[in-house]
This record gives C-alpha cells, structure tokens and sequence, in this order.
C-alpha cells in the first residue's frame, strides 16, 4: 500500500540493544509515538567516533533484522580528558567501577562531563543511516543513588544536586542525552511522515 507522501515502512522499526535499562528508558520515553518492537542482540561495535559507531552498530543490524532498525550508542565524555573514555565508557566502567572513574579525574580540578546519545535509523539493509544526537552536561562525582544503571550513580547533571540515580525515573527521562536525541529521532519521524503499513504488524 503506497502513501500519499513520504515513506512506508511494511514493518514497525525494531530497536536492538543488549541492554534491558536502555530499553526500559526508550518505551518511557517514546510511549505510543514511534511503533516499535525490540531485539535483545549485542551488535559489534567499530572504534572511532560516536556517530560513526552509531551508524555501523545500524547497518550491522538492519541487516540482521532485514528491515527498518533503531539502534544508539552512548557515550560518558571527561572534559578534562579531551573526552575520553567516551564510547569506551562500558568497559572503563566495568574494569575500574565507579571509584575508579573518579580516580581518573583525581589529577583535574576539572570534573565536567558530558553524556552523548547517538541513535541512528536506518529504513533497511540498503538505507544508509541517519543520526540524532543528544547531550547532557554535568559533572563527575563519588557514586551517591542506587546502583542499576551503568554509570547514573557517579553523574550529575548540570543545574540538579542530585546524580541520575538519585532522580526519579520520569525526571531523568526529562532531561537526559536519551530523551534528548529521541526527540530528535521523534520529530525526524513526524516530518518525514513515515506511514506504517498496520496490517503487516
Ligand atoms: O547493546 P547496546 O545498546 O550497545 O548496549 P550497551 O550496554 O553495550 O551500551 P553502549 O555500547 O552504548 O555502552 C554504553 C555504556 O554506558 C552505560 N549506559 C548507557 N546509557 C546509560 C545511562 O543513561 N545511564 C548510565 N549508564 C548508561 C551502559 O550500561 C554501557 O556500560
Ligand atoms: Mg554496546
């Protein structure tokens, strides 16, 4: 069934991530705007820079899926590290932890950070990917709030004196790199008046 205008995507977009937090702050904060269905896999990831990163971990996942893909990488970025460790933070933060993050910034009196979120959608296998980007900018701290997701308990975002782990769910969702660059990916969707084809879902 053609549209009048704009795209038809026979099948809803299928957002991978090996991450169950992620997705879990993804459906909060899409809710019913963008139909999607998710898929637990663990793309490889290239090294290099975030959107690049973002756009390969796409095409590595249209492919898999054969159909229209939503995928994001995430970056901690130390301001006094040149912005590092970056999209290395995974696994900085699971050989040193939360202390040892700290530690990394022991030498610097400046302790600002930034949080990146780079999602890419790519329509299909053949499409090439396209990039929204999100940021938030706050400092690195000794870890305070619960620990069950990544590095929120060592992150405070400018203008709070709370760390994301500290903040209620829907506060965090508010202002954060996530929410940020989804509702990029939100008004890309709007704009481009994808239409999905319902019967096929
Ligand atoms: O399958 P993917 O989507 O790649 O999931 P991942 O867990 O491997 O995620 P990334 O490659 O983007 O690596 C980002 C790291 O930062 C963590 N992270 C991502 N978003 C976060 C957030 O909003 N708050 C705290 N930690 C976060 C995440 O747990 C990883 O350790
Ligand atoms: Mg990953």
């Amino acid at each position: 069934m053609a549209a009048a205008r704009g795209l038809v995507l026979s099948r809803p977009v299928t957002f991978v991530t090996a991450n169950a937090k992620k997705l879990e702050e993804v459906r909060a904060i899409l809710g019913n705007s963008i139909p999607f269905q998710s898929l637990k896999l663990d793309l490889p990831e290239l090294q290099g820079e975030p959107e690049d990163i973002s756009k390969e971990k796409a095409r590595i996942a249209a492919l898999q899926v054969n159909g229209p893909v939503l995928v994001e990488d995430t970056c901690l970025c130390f301001n006094a590290l040149k912005g590092l460790p970056g999209p290395y933070i995974k696994w900085f933060l699971q050989k040193l932890g939360h202390e040892g993050l700290n530690n990394l910034l022991m030498a610097y009196d400046d302790k600002s950070a930034y949080a990146l979120c780079v999602f890419s959608f790519a329509a299909g296998p053949d499409s090439e990917p396209i990039t929204f980007s999100g940021k938030t900018p706050g400092k690195i701290v000794p870890p305070r709030g619960p620990n069950d997701f990544g590095w929120d308990p060592i992150f405070e975002p400018d203008g709070y004196d709370q760390t994301y782990a500290q903040m209620p769910k829907e506060e965090k969702n508010k202002i954060s790199h996530r929410s940020k660059s989804l509702a990029l990916v939100k008004s890309h969707f709007a704009e481009a008046r994808f239409t999905f084809d319902v019967k096929n879902f």
